[in-house]
């Protein structure tokens, strides 16, 4: 998957995404960083097809993503948002049955056996049946990573996908993340605000700053305090911690 050249702009606002050329690593784990309103969402979306370039492509096995049809961009990648739409009345298994939707024509064709594998992957087989909103907001966010995955997409995309969990369900989801990927081989690309925690996940990162890739690399190649100051704005500065290794501190009063 790459971007070539991409330009984008919002309807009625100016240029926002500029010159953007990268490739997301197969197999990998890609985290994109950088300040809010940079445009990370804005290139998960155009990654997904889901916004087109004012100019330039994006492409997907060497094909311009627009070419695909929604179904088929739904059988290669499924995402993770922060924004769910409203499943009042759904149970767990039924919301997890709607990622299946790019394989039948009718959620009533779908049955529990045919979701309950990506339920044991999250570990929420015993609340299948259960109203997703009488979840914790840890588990929901389970429910919609089983959701994405019953997709069987190739690419897991995750936008800010620890933002409400504390830090032990943060460490598990990172945990699973990284367990996906090794055992599904799913590229992963995700928008994360905490530097640390996607310097410690990442294989590749893309920093970019207004629109623009500042530098797409490995962790090492990131933990670069000049760096990481210009693009977040802020003194910045690494400490070795003992057995855990460089850690990213911001140094504001
Ligand atoms: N649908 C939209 N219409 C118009 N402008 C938008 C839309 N979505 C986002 N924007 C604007 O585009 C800019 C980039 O937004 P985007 O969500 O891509 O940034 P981000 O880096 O993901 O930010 P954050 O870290 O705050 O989530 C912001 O100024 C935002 O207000």
């Amino acid at each position: 998957m790459e971007l070539k050249h991409v330009n984008y702009g919002y309807p009625g606002s100016g240029q926002l995404i500029t010159d953007f050329t990268a490739s997301v690593p197969t197999g990998q784990i890609l985290s994109i960083i950088g300040q809010n309103g940079a445009g990370k969402s804005t290139l998960l979306k155009l990654l997904m097809g889901s916004l087109s370039p004012s100019s330039g492509v994006v492409e997907l096995d060497g094909k311009p993503i627009s070419t695909l049809s929604s179904r088929k961009r739904a059988a290669k990648i499924a995402l993770v948002s922060q924004q769910h739409q409203i499943y009042d009345e759904m149970t767990v298994k039924e919301v997890v049955k709607t990622g299946r939707l790019p394989f039948h024509s009718l959620l009533a064709t779908i049955t529990d056996a045919e979701v309950r594998p990506f339920l044991e992957t999250v570990n929420l087989v015993q609340a299948m049946d259960r109203p997703l909103t009488s979840l914790s907001g840890g588990q929901q966010q389970r429910v919609w990573l089983a959701t994405a995955l019953a997709q069987e997409p190739t690419y897991l995309f995750l936008d800010e996908p620890t933002t409400y969990l504390d830090i032990r369900y943060q460490h598990d989801l990172m945990a699973l993340i990284r367990k996906l990927n090794v055992t599904q081989h799913l590229t992963v690309v995700m928008v994360l605000h905490d530097i640390n925690q996607a310097l410690k996940i990442s294989d590749q990162l893309w920093l970019i700053k207004q629109g623009q890739l500042v530098k797409a690399g490995t962790p090492a190649e990131l933990l670069d305090e000049q760096l990481l100051s210009q693009a977040f704005e802020l003194p910045i500065k690494i400490v070795d911690i003992e057995k855990y290794g460089p850690y990213v501190i911001q140094l504001t009063a």
